[in-house]
């Protein structure tokens, strides 16, 4: 058997490179979030109601509390933010 040898240096490297890939995937969902998002808002506004719609917000900010803890309220508050504005 061969045995690998990773030096420190490579491994940041590597890793670095890993987490940049994510970053780009987190990004893309973000994005397709948003479009998603503004159909949902647009067709509640064509039919007279709000951009924002509060209930559904506390159950969004209670999944990514429930699966992350507090930072996931924080996460989820962005993200929303990105989705449909400012409040
Ligand atoms: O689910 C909705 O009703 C949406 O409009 C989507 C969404 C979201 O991005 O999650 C955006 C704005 C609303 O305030 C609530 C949730």
């Amino acid at each position: 058997m061969t045995a690998v040898t990773t030096t420190p240096e490579q491994l940041i490297a590597d890793s670095r490179a890993r987490i940049d890939a994510i970053d780009d995937r987190i990004i893309g969902l973000i994005q397709e979030r948003m479009a998603v998002s503004s159909v949902v808002q647009e067709a509640r506004i064509a039919s007279g109601g709000r951009r924002v719609h509060l209930s559904r917000e506390m159950e969004v900010l209670a999944h990514w509390r429930d699966a992350l803890g507090k930072p996931g309220t924080a996460l989820a508050m962005t993200v929303l933010e990105l989705c449909r504005g400012r409040v």
